[in-house]
């Protein structure tokens, strides 16, 4: 049998809770875990708990001066230090400097980004490439393993909605997104399915390491489409929310007509597209401020390549 992709080992590995001061199992995880790391030890591969941003994590925001899950431009990371700079900035370049250099042979192999959403989506991972095969086996691995229980996969790759995360750094950047969960609250049920999310991930890389091999398979992906800004009026005020037929909803089709808003009057506006598209943080507390009421997706199957450990 050919077609099979090689990929180098993942023997560098990070956890990383915190992006986002205000996301709290991602917070706690790693708290944990820092004090005792026997959950994410494996012994072919080695896992570093790591919180991002921990004067958000004080203040129990979402960032200090500026969004650090947007902050790994090459504009930044190339920026000279200062004390003037934004916190985050200062931030990013550090990170940068002990898991990148980003784009760089000594970048870390896997990061897992650990966050949380105030939408209905459940248990998310969010990817940023199509072709990386290693990515896609192992969500296709997690997806199996957490089954019933669903777990997504969102395809942020787009040329022009594409940011520049944390998790970028990394040569396979994994971000984990599960809610609902509000912004500063812990939830239970939210903080086991992440952790059971991450336990898979290491098993699945545990085992790649060991030389299994992983066949073709295919994978069910949404991939970002369009934002949606909330409807506005001429001073840039929130003029509707979103419907409540729409609340709540994420991943379920909006097709031409559904309604999408109700104005403060209790008027609907439809969604007015083509066809039917798939959305996704749906009312995200975060994104207020980023002027998204939810994301569109289409929903498409990728095939995957069988991987193998390379063998240099
Ligand atoms: C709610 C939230 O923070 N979501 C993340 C998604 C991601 O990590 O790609 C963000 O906007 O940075
Ligand atoms: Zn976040």
């Amino acid at each position: 049998m050919s077609d099979s992709c090689g990929y180098a080992e993942a023997r560098r590995v990070a956890i990383f809770g915190g992006t986002h001061g205000n996301e709290m199992s991602g917070v706690a995880l790693v708290s944990v875990w820092t004090r005792d790391d026997r959950e994410i030890r494996r012994s072919r591969v080695r896992t570093e708990p790591f919180l991002c941003n921990p004067r958000a994590v004080e203040k129990c925001a979402r960032y200090i001066d500026t969004d650090l899950n947007r902050a790994f431009t090459p504009e930044n990371l190339s920026m000279p230090g200062g004390e003037e700079l934004p916190y985050e900035v200062r931030r990013a370049k550090e990170i940068n400097q002990i898991f990148g250099p980003k784009g760089s042979p000594d970048a870390y192999d896997v990061i897992f980004d650990l966050h949380n959403t105030t939408s209905n989506m459940g248990s998310t991972l969010i990817l940023e490439s199509a072709t990386d095969h290693f990515n896609l086996q192992m969500v296709h691995y997690i997806k199996k393993a957490m089954a019933p229980e669903s777990c997504m996969v969102l395809l942020t790759e787009h040329p022009q909605l594409k940011y520049s995360t944390t998790r970028s750094v990394a040569k396979h950047p994994v971000g984990l997104e599960v809610g609902p969960q509000p912004q500063g609250v812990l939830r239970s049920n939210i903080f086991e399915s992440m952790r059971r999310i991450v336990k898979h991930a290491l098993d699945f890389i545990e085992m790649f390491n060991g030389g299994v091999e992983f066949p073709a398979c295919r994978v069910e992906v949404f991939r970002v489409h369009e934002r949606v800004d909330y409807p506005r009026d001429t001073n840039g005020n929130i003029s509707a929310m979103v419907h409540p037929h729409l609340q709540d909803c994420d991943w379920e089709p909006l097709n031409p007509g559904d309604p999408m808003f109700q104005t403060f009057d209790g008027s609907t506006i439809a969604y007015q597209g083509a066809g039917p598209v798939y959305p996704t943080f749906i009312n995200e507390a975060a994104y207020y401020e980023k002027h998204q009421a939810f994301v569109t997706t289409f929903r498409e199957t990728l095939a995957v390549s069988a991987i193998r450990k390379s063998t240099k």
